[in-house]
C-alpha cells in the first residue's frame, strides 16, 4: 500500500529523516514510535505529500506520491493531527460535510448521491447527533476530536494518517478514539499509520511498530518484538519494566522511578 525507499528529509542540512526503507501492507495498522525529535512528524508530512523528500521515494499503490493530483490524493489519504481541527464557528454537521471536498465537481456537486445518508451514518456512529447544531468552538477538546474523526470518515480515504491523535484526550476519550478507528478499519479495510507517544496504546491497537531515533529506523516489527526492555531502554533512555497485558497479552511498559542522580563527576546518569 505504502512503500518508502531511501526516504530522507533534511532541513538546512540537518537530517530529520534518513534512508527509510519501509513497506506498509494493505489494511495494516502501523504505529510510529520514538523519542521527541526522532522524525515521526517529518515522516507523516512526507507521506501526506505536504513536504517533498530530500532523497528517496514514496509509492502509494505503486505510484509515486507526487504523481497524484491534490484531490486524488485526498480521496486516497486523510490526515488527522493531534489538535484535530481548529475551533471555528461552524456547526458540527457542516464540518463533517467539509470532508467531502475531494469529491465535489466544479459545480460543487458531490460524486455520491447519498451523501446525506453517509453523513447521518457517521453522526450516529460517533454519537454526534446531540451536537449536530452546536458549533465547533463550543465543544470540548475531546468532542472536537470526535468531530475531526467524523470529518476524515466523510472523506472516505483508504489510508488514514494520525499524528499523535490522543495527546489531548483523557483516558476515556483516548480509548474511545482508538476503538472507533479500530472499528472503522475493520468495516472499511483502511490502512492506518499513527504516530503515538503512548506505547501501551500502540501495543494494544497496532499490528506493527516502526521505531525511529535520530531520524533512523532503529527497528520494525510486531509490538511483542519491538517493546522489549533493552530496546525501550536504549531508545528512550529510561529503565522500563515490560509486563504482558493480563487480558490480551500485549506488552505494556511500566517505568521505574529514578532513585537518585549521580553527580557530574560520575557521569550525571540516572540511577534506578
Ligand atoms: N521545519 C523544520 N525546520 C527545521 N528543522 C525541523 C523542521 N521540522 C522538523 N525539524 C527537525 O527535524 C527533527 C525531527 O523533527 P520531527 O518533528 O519530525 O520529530 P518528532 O519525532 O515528530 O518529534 P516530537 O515527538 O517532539 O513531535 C528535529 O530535530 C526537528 O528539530
Amino acid at each position: 500500500m505504502i512503500e518508502t525507499r531511501g526516504l530522507g528529509k533534511a532541513y538546512d542540512g540537518v537530517s530529520a529523516l534518513r534512508g527509510l526503507d519501509w513497506t506498509v501492507g494493505e489494511g495494516e495498522w502501523w504505529g510510529i514510535i520514538g523519542p521527541n525529535g526522532s522524525g515521526k512528524s517529518t515522516l507523516m508530512r512526507l507521506l501526506s505529500g505536504v513536504e517533498r523528500p530530500s532523497s528517496g521515494t514514496i509509492r502509494i499503490r505503486g505510484r509515486h506520491v507526487e504523481d497524484y493530483g491534490r484531490k486524488e490524493l485526498s480521496r486516497m489519504m486523510a490526515v488527522l493531527q493531534q489538535e484535530g481541527i481548529m475551533p471555528v464557528h461552524y456547526p458540527v454537521r457542516e464540518v463533517l460535510e467539509m470532508g467531502r471536498h475531494p469529491y465535489l465537481n466544479w459545480l460543487g456537486q458531490d460524486m455520491r448521491e447519498d451523501v446525506g445518508a453517509l453523513i447521518d451514518g457517521i453522526m450516529e456512529k460517533l454519537e454526534l447527533q446531540g451536537l449536530a447544531d452546536r458549533h465547533l468552538d463550543e465543544l470540548s477538546g475531546g468532542q472536537r476530536q470526535r468531530v475531526a474523526l467524523g470529518q476524515v470518515m466523510a472523506q472516505e480515504p483508504q489510508i488514514l494518517l494520525l499524528d499523535e491523535p490522543t495527546t489531548f484526550l483523557d483516558i476515556h476519550y483516548q480509548q474511545q478514539f482508538m476503538e472507533l478507528v479500530a472499528e472503522w478499519r475493520k468495516e472499511a479495510g483502511i490502512t492506518v499509520v499513527a504516530v503515538l507517544h503512548d506505547l501501551n496504546l500502540a501495543a494494544l491497537y497496532c499490528d506493527k511498530l516502526l521505531v525511529l531515533r535520530d531520524g533512523r529506523a532503529v527497528s520494525m516489527g510486531t509490538p511483542e518484538e519491538m517493546l522489549t526492555s533493552e530496546r525501550i531502554r536504549s531508545v528512550y533512555d529510561v529503565e522500563p519494566v515490560i509486563v504482558a497485558h493480563p487480558v490480551y497479552g500485549a506488552p505494556q511498559v511500566l517505568l521505574s522511578k529514578a532513585a537518585l542522580k549521580r553527580n557530574k563527576e560520575e557521569g550525571n546518569e540516572w540511577v534506578f
